[in-house]
């Protein structure tokens, strides 16, 4: 496969903060439909680099591309529109709004050839969030304020979110950070399925669940890539239990 068809093609990515290179000449390549998955020890750079995939950190060195598009001089605003969606640790929802309202205030605007017909575009959005809330377990749940959803069911609609802009690659940080077992395995199912129409990258420190959604594993360590693989050859790898398993 030529570096071209990959969704996501980083190439010797280098970003440094008062001379210590967080990201140092870091080379990955994330398939159509992969759900990749970033782990390694604290400080190793793996924020970082979705900073940088998303745009809200410069690039001092190197090539981020897109679909083959170029990212590392694009404003974060336009990576969005050509369907980059990042989710952070903390939620950001409107908590005094409803589930539906939440998902619809996230449909992009304009983009619909039949923008200027409000009706038909009502109807298209609520179709829209019809299918958003049921891929992210939220459709019993339309009507209720996001205040009073629990904390797992706030994280899904806040992927909901980004899902309504039906972005090709999804960037999550800890997503399941504070959730209950039950909700765990409901997010491990619901990133297997949103992985079919795009490219999804996780950083995870909870083995178990990384194991369960990865098909593929990335190990960072200071800023470069310690090894890459299915889950079983980067846990085997000796150098991966000294730097991280093994603590
Ligand atoms: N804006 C910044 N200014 C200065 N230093 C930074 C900045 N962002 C990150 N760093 C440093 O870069 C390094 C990598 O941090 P990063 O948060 O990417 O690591 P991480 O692998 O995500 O760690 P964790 O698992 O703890 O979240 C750390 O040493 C961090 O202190």
């Amino acid at each position: 496969m030529s570096n071209t068809d990959y969704t996501l093609a980083v190439e010797d990515l280098t970003v440094s903060f008062d001379g210590f290179k967080a990201i140092d000449a870091l080379t990955l390549y994330v398939d159509k439909n992969e759900l990749r998955v970033i782990i390694g020890p604290n400080g190793a750079g793996k924020t970082t680099l979705l900073d940088l995939i998303c745009g809200r950190t410069k690039a001092a060195a190197g090539s981020i591309k897109f679909r083959n598009q170029e990212l590392t001089r694009m404003a974060e605003f336009r990576r969005v529109r050509l369907g980059i969606g990042r989710k952070f640790q903390t939620p950001s929802i409107y908590e005094n709004l409803s589930v539906f309202q939440n998902l619809e205030v996230s449909f992009p605007k304009g983009r619909s050839v039949l923008g200027a017909l409000a009706f038909t575009c009502t109807n298209e959005v609520r179709a829209r969030v019809e299918v958003v809330a049921e891929e992210i377990h939220l459709e019993g749940k339309l009507d209720t304020e996001a205040g009073l959803l629990s904390h797992g069911q706030k994280q899904w609609l806040e992927i909901g979110m980004l899902l309504m802009q039906e972005p090709e690659l999804l960037l999550l940080d800890e997503p399941i950070a504070g959730m209950s077992a039950r909700e765990r395995e409901l997010t491990a199912e619901l990133l297997t399925r949103i992985c079919r129409n795009r490219a999804v990258i996780v950083i995870e420190h909870d083995m178990d669940f990384v194991k369960r959604i990865a098909h593929k594993v990335t190990v960072m360590h200071q800023g470069r890539i310690l090894a890459e693989g299915p889950m079983e050859q980067v846990q085997a790898d000796e150098r991966v239990i000294d730097v991280y398993l093994g603590h």
